[in-house]
């Protein structure tokens, strides 16, 4: 222990980088400009995300928060959908990877060869039930994933056929390797019963993920809540942190599995997919912690504490707030909060939906008071209610960043598609300044 004690003193000292070199070189820390915008790194077609105005002298106006699929607004596609009263993620997912809205035979032909491709091989089906141990689904998703590599016969094939097939492919297959990873986990942690149950490829994806992990138990409302929540996590542009990883990765050259393993690994993080737990768990600090729902002194105040690291995790985050690019409202967000009023009266939890729905009024307010005048402005994200909507339909908290997983797929493949096959490409290398002095190699036997 002293060892390692010692070791990482030492790592963290040269790890350091004073951030006035930041300023000094022009570098841009987290590829953020001084106005909180991002750095422009790359060009899409594929999704938009905007979040504030600018004026004629390029200062940021904050506004209300827009999304684009293929250039279609998300408000306008989910109430297409809604309006039809059908589910909308298959519809969401052929128009992220094609570019396209499917008309009815194709959306019909895609559904179907979905429902197919459910199905896991069938050596990689028990071997993964066997030996899926771990502690954490995104892991174990990451794993099945690599693993999907061995059973592709055409796994280094990258011709935009192939590329699509792989990708149509671990659509229909995340929600079932997460279903499998869930009760592979609870049987062998918690001791609790292994329970397969068979994807259904009657279902829409929504449908057959709620079977698959609550059997015939959950309603039409609690269907309908799952593909939106599909639908509004499906795709973010390519900036976001999952996204990029998966264009990064995409442009040297290597095999969709990786790209995607890789993609997961970013997912997972608590500043990013990981929020929608992080959140959970924060509500219930705040629910503990504070003795009124109701009194907005009491809840600001808690708010300040957590701000001040003296209250939940003290990392000085409130999580499910706050956005690279939204500014006023995350479109997302505003969509599933309106759902998630209904599920929370339907399920006689309107109480904690109006905690949540003070948190999300006050933390901004708190934030600027806390951070001061020149802060950036903050909402909140799609990851505040996510966790709470999931809570309601009785899904276990262990597969919430999962399910964002579930639904991101769509996205990332279709950003591996463009940045393999684009005819612009290349591969993604930024630049790094080394700051640290250069020194002379000393001979072992002369060092103290
Ligand atoms: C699907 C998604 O990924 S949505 C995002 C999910 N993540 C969360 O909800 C976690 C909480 N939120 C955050 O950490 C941030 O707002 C992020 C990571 C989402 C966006 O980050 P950025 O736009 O880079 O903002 P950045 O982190 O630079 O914030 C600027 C300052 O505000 C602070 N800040 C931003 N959001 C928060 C927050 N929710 N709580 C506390 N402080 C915050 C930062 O710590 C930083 O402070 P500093 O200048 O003293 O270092
Ligand atoms: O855009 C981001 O930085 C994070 C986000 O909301 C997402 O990926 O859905």
């Amino acid at each position: 222990m002293a060892f390692l004690k010692e070791l990482a003193k030492s790592a963290v000292q040269s790890c350091d980088i004073d951030k006035d070199l930041y300023l000094k070189y022009n570098v841009k820390r987290g590829l953020r400009n001084a106005d909180f915008s991002g750095v422009l790194v790359g060009l899409t077609n594929i999704g938009d995300v905007v979040g504030y105005k600018r004026d004629e002298n390029g200062k940021i106006i904050p506004a209300h928060g827009e999304l684009y699929y293929r250039g279609i607004e998300l408000k306008d596609l989910c109430r297409g959908f809604q309006k039809d009263g059908r589910h909308g993620y298959e519809e969401a997912a052929y128009l992220l990877l094609s570019g396209k809205l499917p008309n009815p035979e194709q959306l019909k032909e895609f559904t179907e060869m979905l429902a197919r491709e459910r199905e896991l091989p069938e050596f990689f089906s028990k071997n993964m039930i066997l030996s899926l141990r771990g502690r954490c689904v995104m892991n174990m998703l990451a794993r099945s994933v690599l693993g999907l590599y061995t059973a592709d016969d055409e796994a280094e094939n990258y011709s935009p056929e192939n590329l699509l097939r792989q990708s149509i492919s671990l659509i229909a297959k995340f929600p079932v390797i997460v279903a499998y990873a869930y009760y592979g986990m609870r049987h062998s942690y918690q001791r609790k019963s292994l329970i397969i149950r068979h994807p259904q490829p009657e279902l829409s994806a929504a449908e057959n993920f709620l079977y698959m992990l609550k059997g015939k138990k959950y309603t039409k409302l609690e269907a309908d809540l799952l593909d939106l929540a599909l639908v509004l996590h499906a795709e973010h542009g390519g900036g976001n942190n999952s996204s990029f990883t998966t264009r990064v990765v995409s442009s040297a050259q290597t095999d969709t599995y990786s790209a995607i393993a890789a993609a997961l690994g970013s997912l997972k993080g608590g500043l990013h997919g990981g929020a929608n737990l992080k959140v959970v768990n924060m509500m219930n600090n705040i629910k503990m912690n504070v003795k009124n729902w109701e009194d907005e002194e009491e809840v600001a105040a808690y708010l300040e504490k957590i701000l001040r690291k003296e209250a939940n995790d003290g990392t000085g985050k409130i999580y499910g707030i706050g956005h690279a690019i939204y500014t006023l409202s995350d479109p997302r967000a505003v969509l599933l909060k309106e759902k998630a009023e209904e599920l929370a009266k339907e399920k006689g939890r309107l109480d904690e939906f109006k905690l949540y729905a003070l948190i999300e009024k006050l933390a901004p307010e708190v934030f600027y008071k806390f951070k001061g005048s020149n802060s950036k402005v903050v909402c909140a994200n799609v990851d505040f209610y996510s966790g709470f909507v999931y809570q309601c339909l009785e899904i276990p908290e262990e597969i919430y960043t999962p399910i964002f997983a579930v639904a991101r797929i769509a996205g990332w493949c279709a950003h591996r598609i463009e940045e393999v096959t684009c005819s612009s490409r290349r591969i993604i290398r930024p630049a790094y300044k080394a700051v640290s002095p250069k020194l002379k190699y000393v001979p072992l036997r002369n060092r103290e």
